[in-house]
């Protein structure tokens, strides 16, 4: 049966994002452990001042303001959530239930005991090139799973929404399943770093190519372990690989200077200048052409779906039936420490 409020037990607090905050919770009728999502909404409705509380609010960057919304949207959204039922994939994160409580929308899912791939990349200087296969994999054949069975386009492919867990699964969550909810908030100034294709960014029509754009910009950032934009010299992407992989040594004073954009200037930037790209002297030459492909500022000449999965780089790993380089992996990270993952942070 659906899922109610007073029968979830919160454990421990697993993330905030913009727009959202994520709990670990056990549901007692079942004792099973979940990640239970309040989306914050404000039940109260719609009205004038309203609007002028988030019109203020959305000026200032890294806040994707849910809009307050009636009662009458609220129950659309959860009809629309219901969809998540349905949605069974290897590659996408499972769905227990939906509920509104105390005004604000509530998603139970799967809780993924690995986290979040940007937690991953906090605990380590960069991810390896045969796990970022394993997750291209997960993300392509997710991202075929909606198209194909539910004719959506996932929307928010970034690190933090692909998850992992100790079996060494991959995961997608957040995407884009309620329209309505999708109305409802503002797809604005997300975060401090945009993962939004440039032709999203332009605020022309955006599809499905705009996720592979994500899928892309994703993988460059695990790979070089910082955000990619504006792109990393060459000599700070060859000290960056002169420190082990597990971020046991300081990162060179050299790397810690690059200049953090604002918001504007990112978007900028991702809309006039080149994209970045991956260099063979540290990745393969079937990793580099398939970023190169993902990275594609036109949409015309960027990879779809169906080429990327006919890719070499994509071939190499899709073949690999069991994950337990994943799972081995992904153990002796959980092992890292909140000093050790301080840090690495530290020396970012
Ligand atoms: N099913 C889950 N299992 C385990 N951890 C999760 C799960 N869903 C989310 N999280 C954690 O909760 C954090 C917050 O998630 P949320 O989606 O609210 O924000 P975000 O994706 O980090 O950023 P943004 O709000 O900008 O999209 C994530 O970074 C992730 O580490
Ligand atoms: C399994 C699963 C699963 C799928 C979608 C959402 N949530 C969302 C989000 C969402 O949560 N985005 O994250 C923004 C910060 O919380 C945005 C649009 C949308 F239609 C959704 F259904 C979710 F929770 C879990
Ligand atoms: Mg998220």
């Amino acid at each position: 049966g659906e899922l109610k409020h007073d029968d979830l037990v919160n454990i421990c607090e697993l993330g905030q994002g913009n727009g959202g905050i994520v709990w670990k919770v056990r549901h007692k009728p079942t004792d099973k452990i979940m990640a239970r999502k309040y989306c914050s909404f404000i039940n109260t409705d719609y009205n004038w001042c309203n609007w002028c509380h988030w019109f203020w609010n959305s000026l200032s960057p890294g806040k994707s303001i849910y809009l307050e919304v009636k009662p009458a949207v609220k129950n659309q959204i959860v009809r629309e959530l219901k969809v998540l039922h349905q949605c069974n994939s290897p590659y996408i994160v499972g769905f227990y239930g939906t509920f509104a409580a105390e005004g604000q929308i509530n998603i139970c899912m799967e809780y993924m005991d690995g986290g979040s791939l940007d937690l991953i990349l906090k605990k380590v200087m960069r991810i390896p090139e045969h796990i970022l296969g394993k997750i291209t994999v997960a993300v392509l054949r997710g991202l075929s799973y909606l198209r194909e069975r539910h004719r959506i386009m996932h929307r928010d492919i970034k690190p933090s929404n692909i998850l992992v867990n100790h079996q060494g699964e991959i995961k997608l969550c957040d995407f884009g399943v309620s329209a309505q909810l999708i109305d409802s908030t503002l797809q604005t100034f997300i975060g401090t770093r945009s993962y939004m294709s440039p032709e999203r960014l332009e605020g022309a029509n955006y599809g499905i190519m705009s996720d592979i754009w994500s899928l892309g910009l994703s993988l460059v950032e695990m790979a070089l372990g910082r955000y990619p934009i504006p792109p990393p010299s060459t000599k700070d992407i060859d000290d960056l690989f002169k420190q082990d992989p597990n971020g046991n040594q300081p990162r060179p004073e050299g790397f810690g200077c690059y200049k953090v954009l604002a918001i504007f200037e990112l978007m900028e930037w991702i809309v006039n200048e080149a994209p970045p790209s991956l260099s063979q002297t540290h990745f393969s030459p079937e990793f580099c052409d398939f970023i190169d492909r993902c990275l594609k500022k036109s949409t015309t000449e960027r990879a779809d779906l169906n080429t990327l999965l006919h890719h070499p780089f994509y071939k190499r790993y899709e073949s690999e039936s069991d994950n337990q380089d994943v799972a081995s992996w992904i153990r002796q990270i959980c092992k890292i420490d909140q000093y050790q993952i301080n840090e690495n942070n530290y020396r970012r």
